[in-house]
C-alpha cells in the first residue's frame, strides 16, 4: 500500500480496500493514515499464529457424522492457506464422541504439507498409543480448571487428570513429541457458573510444568469479557509467560474478539480459531461455535499484524465445509463478502 500515490488512495472505495488490502494482509490503518498505524500497533504483536482447530473443534458437535473424504479434503484446503498448525481430530472414545471415531483414516488420509503441523487431542495413554500408530507426531491433552467440567467431559477429577496427562506427557517425552495443553472454563463453567483466575493459574501451572510447551487457555462457553479475560491473564502471567500462553474463545456472547484484543495487547501471540465459526464441545451444552478464523483474520490484517494466512483461501475451505455439513457460515466477514458478491 506505502507505494500508492495519494491521491489514488483516496480515490480507494470501501469495496477496493476489502478486496485489495483486508484479503492480502496489507495494512489498512497505513493506507488511511501512516501515523495512525504506528499508534495502533503500539503493544501488539508483529505475528500472530492461527491453530486452527475447525476438523476437530468445530467438528466433533456435528450430529450427522461428516464423511472421513470430506474431512480430508477439507484439511488438505486449510493445509494450503498458510495456516502453520491445523488441529486434525482427537483420539477419544467413539462412544463419547462419534464424530471422531474416524480419527486413524483421517490422520492417515490428509497430505501432510511441509511447513504445517497436524496436533491431535489425546485424552489418555490408550488415545495417546492409537495416536502414534497413526502416524501423529504433535498432540495436544485438554484439562479444566473446573470438577464437574472435566468429570462431564472425560470422566475424572482433576487430580486424576494430570496423573493421566503425566503418563501421556512423559511418554511423548521420549518420542519426542511436543505436547500442548488445553485449560478448559477459563473464564467460566456451565455446571459451575464463575471460576477464579487462581484456580485457572493452578492448572495451567501444572501443566506448563509438566512440559506442555503452550498453554491454550479456552473460554468453553463464551461467557468471558476483556475484563474478566484481563484478570484471568494477569493471574496466569505470574506463573507462565505470555509467549507460552494462547487463548482459544467460543463465540456465544459475541465477545470472541474483543477477548482476543485483550490477549494481544497483554503480549499473547498465539490465537486458536475455527473456519465458519463451526464447533462447541459435545460436554458444554448452549455453548456456540469458536471464533470464526475468517473474522479474525480480518481483525488482525485490519490492524497489519502478519499471519501468513490468505483470508480468501481460508474463505474457500469455509465454503467448502458449511455446503458439505448443510450450514450457514457464523463468520460475519464470509457472510458479508457473499452478501457483496451477490450485490
Ligand atoms: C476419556 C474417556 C475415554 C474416558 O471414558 P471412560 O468411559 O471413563 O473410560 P474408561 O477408561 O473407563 O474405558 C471405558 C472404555 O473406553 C475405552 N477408551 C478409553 N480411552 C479411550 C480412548 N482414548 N480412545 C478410545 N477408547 C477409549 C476403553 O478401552 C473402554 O472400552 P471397553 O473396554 O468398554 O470397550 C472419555 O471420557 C472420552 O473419550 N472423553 C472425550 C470427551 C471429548 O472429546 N470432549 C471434547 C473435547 S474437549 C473440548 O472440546 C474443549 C477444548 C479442548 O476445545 C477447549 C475449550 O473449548 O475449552
Amino acid at each position: 500500500m506505502g507505494n500508492l500515490p495519494s491521491a489514488a488512495k483516496h480515490c480507494l472505495s470501501y469495496q477496493q480496500l476489502l478486496r485489495e488490502h483486508l484479503w492480502s494482509g496489507e495494512s489498512v490503518a497505513g493506507a488511511l493514515d501512516p501515523a495512525q498505524e504506528v499508534s495502533q500497533l503500539s503493544g501488539l504483536p508483529e505475528y500472530v499464529k492461527i491453530v486452527e482447530v475447525g476438523p476437530r473443534d468445530g467438528l466433533q458437535n456435528e450430529k450427522v457424522i461428516v464423511p472421513t473424504d470430506i474431512k480430508i479434503e477439507f484439511i488438505n484446503q486449510l493445509s494450503q492457506t498458510g495456516l502453520s498448525v491445523i488441529e486434525v481430530t482427537s483420539f477419544v472414545s467413539s462412544r463419547w464422541v462419534p464424530q471422531m471415531a474416524d480419527h486413524t483414516e483421517v490422520m492417515r488420509g490428509i497430505h501432510q504439507y511441509p511447513g504445517v503441523r497436524y496436533p491431535v487431542l489425546i485424552p489418555n495413554l490408550q488415545g495417546f498409543h492409537h495416536a502414534v500408530a497413526a502416524g501423529a507426531t504433535e498432540i495436544a491433552v485438554f484439562g479444566a480448571a473446573s470438577e464437574s467440567f472435566i468429570k462431564k467431559n472425560i470422566n475424572c477429577s482433576i487430580e486424576e487428570s494430570m496423573g493421566r496427562f503425566e503418563e501421556v506427557i512423559s511418554s511423548a517425552r521420549h518420542m519426542d513429541i511436543p505436547v500442548r495443553g488445553y485449560v478448559s472454563c477459563a473464564l467460566g463453567c456451565p455446571y459451575e457458573g464463575s471460576i477464579t483466575p487462581q484456580k485457572v493459574t493452578e492448572v495451567s501451572k501444572r501443566l506448563y510444568g509438566m512440559g506442555c510447551y503452550e498453554i491454550s487457555l479456552g473460554d468453553t462457553i463464551g461467557v468471558g469479557t476483556p475484563g474478566s479475560m484481563k484478570m484471568m491473564l494477569e493471574s496466569v502471567m505470574k506463573e507462565i509467560p505470555p509467549g507460552a500462553l494462547a487463548v482459544h474463545c467460543h463465540d456465544t456472547y459475541g465477545q470472541a474478539l474483543a477477548n482476543i484484543l485483550t490477549a494481544l495487547q497483554m503480549g499473547v501471540n498465539v490465537v486458536d480459531s475455527a473456519v465458519s465459526g463451526l464447533g462447541g464441545c459435545p460436554y458444554a451444552k448452549g455453548a456456540s461455535g469458536n471464533v470464526a478464523t475468517e473474522d479474525l483474520i480480518y481483525m488482525l490484517n485490519g490492524m497489519g499484524l502478519n499471519t501468513g494466512v490468505n483470508l480468501y483461501k481460508v474463505m474457500e475451505a469455509g465454503d467448502f465445509i458449511c455446503k458439505a455439513v448443510n450450514k450457514t457460515t457464523n463468520s460475519k466477514v464470509a457472510q458479508a463478502a457473499f452478501k457483496a458478491r451477490l450485490e
